[in-house]
């Protein structure tokens, strides 16, 4: 460790997933997602062609640069001096080209901020090892990289879904409003992946658990008391079992149980990106129209001014060593230096068929 105190931060990366930016990127950022994953390629085809509706460009990018720029409104305003770095684990700005720039910026000790509030494998540790891979990158004058805890359940962020959820349901016709069924959905993982989410001592799927509570405190904010969790974007092949029900599954047991509209709340992510623009603009849309029943989507959270506001909370947190803000009662780790797990074996990566 360098010999700065550990709330001597000079820099805030910001972390997250990537994502294409022109029908050349496509192929090459999903063999980057996918490489020894054991997804099957028909699978990747059908997620190429997704892309290429929206003329392969992923919104992701452009959501995080404009987060990025709110965020550093707000660090502005609440005096803070924090230059804000962007890098990716799958697409440019590579997180390893952008921890190489920091270095030469003269960074020494930066914190991180990882665009999923989650624990498990692909929402808190895959993170870990990408900090890993950019340091030993580097090289030994890579900048200490502490990464900032989960968030799934801070205020601000229940806040802004609550809200969310209130304005989609304005957008249904007035006949169905008070009868629509609120339905939160996250990103499936194998069932594997989500019993080991988490520190063994902990009892597993701490992401499955996590989501759920998420999803009863942002019902309990918008004052419904009736909900359901469900899943979406499942890749794996089909004999591996997955987070279930599937959101376009669910859709028939909405309609089934007489409700005349549904609004669909993505708890699981930050931003609107692939997932929610294909997955539940396009195909639960489509789905929900073919089954007659009114469909809304709430706006994800990247987007609310409190966004970058609780950005600003949980760095000043780091730094003050404050206990932690939060609604929840799930563990909430994350908080972790260079790459280092949280606890033993957490969140261990699951081996993959088709990978020895
Ligand atoms: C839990 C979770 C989050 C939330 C936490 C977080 O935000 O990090 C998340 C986010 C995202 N996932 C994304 C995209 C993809 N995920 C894939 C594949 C997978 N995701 C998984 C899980 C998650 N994924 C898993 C278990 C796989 C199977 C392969 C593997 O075990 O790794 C594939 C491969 C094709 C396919 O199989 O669908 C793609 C293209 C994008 C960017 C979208 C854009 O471009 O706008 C984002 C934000
Ligand atoms: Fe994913």
């Amino acid at each position: 460790m360098s010999g700065q105190r550990a709330t001597d931060f000079d820099a805030l990366l910001v972390l997250s997933f990537g994502g294409p930016e022109k029908p050349e990127d496509v192929m090459p950022f999903l063999e980057n997602v996918t490489r020894g994953r054991g997804v099957p390629p028909e699978r990747l085809a059908a997620v190429a062609e997704h892309y290429m509706h929206f003329g392969g460009v992923s919104p992701i990018n452009a959501l995080n640069r404009d987060i990025i720029a709110r965020l550093e409104a707000e660090l502005r305003g609440a005096g803070i001096d924090l230059p804000v770095y962007f890098g990716n684990r799958n697409w440019h700005p590579m997180v390893e080209d952008t921890v190489a720039r920091m270095r030469d910026d003269g960074v020494r000790n930066a914190l991180v901020f990882p665009t999923s509030a989650w624990g498990g494998y692909s929402g808190c540790r895959q993170y870990d090892e990408d900090i890993t891979r950019a340091r030993d990158a580097v090289g030994a004058d890579a900048p200490t990289l502490a990464k900032l805890r989960q968030y799934y359940d801070h205020p601000l962020m229940v806040a802004a879904f609550a809200d969310a959820i209130s304005a989609a349901r304005e957008e249904l016709s007035e006949d169905v409003r008070d009868r629509a069924r609120l339905v939160f959905t996250a990103h499936s993982v194998p069932l594997a992946a989500d019993a080991n989410a988490g520190p063994p001592a902990e009892g597993g799927n701490l992401y499955s658990r996590q989501v759920a509570d998420a999803s009863r405190l942002c019902a309990e904010a918008a004052g419904v008391d009736d909900f359901d969790l469900v899943w979406q974007s499942r890749s794996g092949p089909p004999q591996v079992p997955w987070l279930e029900p599937d959101i376009c599954d669910h859709l028939d047991a909405v309609a089934e149980s007489g409700a005349p509209a549904v609004i669909v709340c993505p708890v699981g992510f930050v931003s609107d990106h692939l997932e929610v623009v294909w997955d539940l603009d396009t195909e639960s849309r489509d789905k929900a129209a073919e089954l007659g029943i009114e469909f809304a989507r709430v706006a994800t959270p990247g987007t609310d001014p409190r966004f970058p506001q609780m950005i600003r909370e949980l760095v000043e947190e780091r730094r003050t060593g404050a206990a932690p803000a939060r609604l929840g009662r799930e563990p909430l780790l994350g908080a972790t230096v260079d790459g280092s797990p949280c606890a033993v074996n957490c969140c261990a990566p699951v081996r993959r068929p088709g990978k020895n």
